[in-house]
């Protein structure tokens, strides 16, 4: 199975982009992985929140096939804890998936048509973190989540 996490914008900080992929270099060594990210829209400034939120929503579209399951991050979605996620992660390998999709939202989340095709959503806390962090607490998470699976020492319950 193949885990792509989908997500827009480039990293504006540069040590928060190394930790990101130095757990997309360990993760490699598990799985097939790919952060995949969307350019920023240009002249996103001249645009309603509603309309970002809209191409932003066409590309993240674009990008995804009928076959894939396509997960949100999203702070309405559900809890996991590390372990239960990696139970999550081994059910969708073992069903024999192709492609699980998890997606990162824009500054204002995600239009309409993306909740409307989405076949589930996630949440890493009832808080709100900014759309460049989660992409390094949810990278280390499925790597945590990997080694959980391989009984490695990495996570302490
Ligand atoms: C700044 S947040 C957008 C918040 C906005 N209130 C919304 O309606 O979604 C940007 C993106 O970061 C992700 N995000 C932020 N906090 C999260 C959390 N606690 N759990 C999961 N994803 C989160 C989501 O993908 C969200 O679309």
């Amino acid at each position: 199975m193949q885990i792509k996490l989908i997500a827009i914008g480039k990293t504006d900080s540069k040590e928060l982009e190394q930790l990101i992929q130095e757990y997309v270099k360990r993760l490699g060594f598990y799985t097939k992985f790919e952060l995949d990210i969307i350019p920023d829209i240009k002249n996103s400034k001249n645009l309603s929140e509603a309309s970002q939120k809209e191409k932003e929503g066409e590309l993240i579209l674009k990008k995804v096939q009928q076959s894939d399951e396509l997960v949100l991050l999203d702070e309405q979605g559900k809890h996991y804890s590390s372990l239960a996620f990696s139970e999550y992660l081994q059910k969708k390998m073992n069903a024999g998936l192709k492609n699980l999709i998890f997606v990162i939202g824009g500054p204002y989340g995600f239009s309409d048509e993306v909740y409307k095709r989405a076949n589930g959503k996630l949440s890493l806390s009832a808080m709100t973190f900014s759309h460049q962090m989660v992409r390094l607490f949810f990278v280390e998470q499925i790597y945590r989540a990997h080694t959980i699976l391989r009984n490695e020492p990495y996570h302490h319950q």
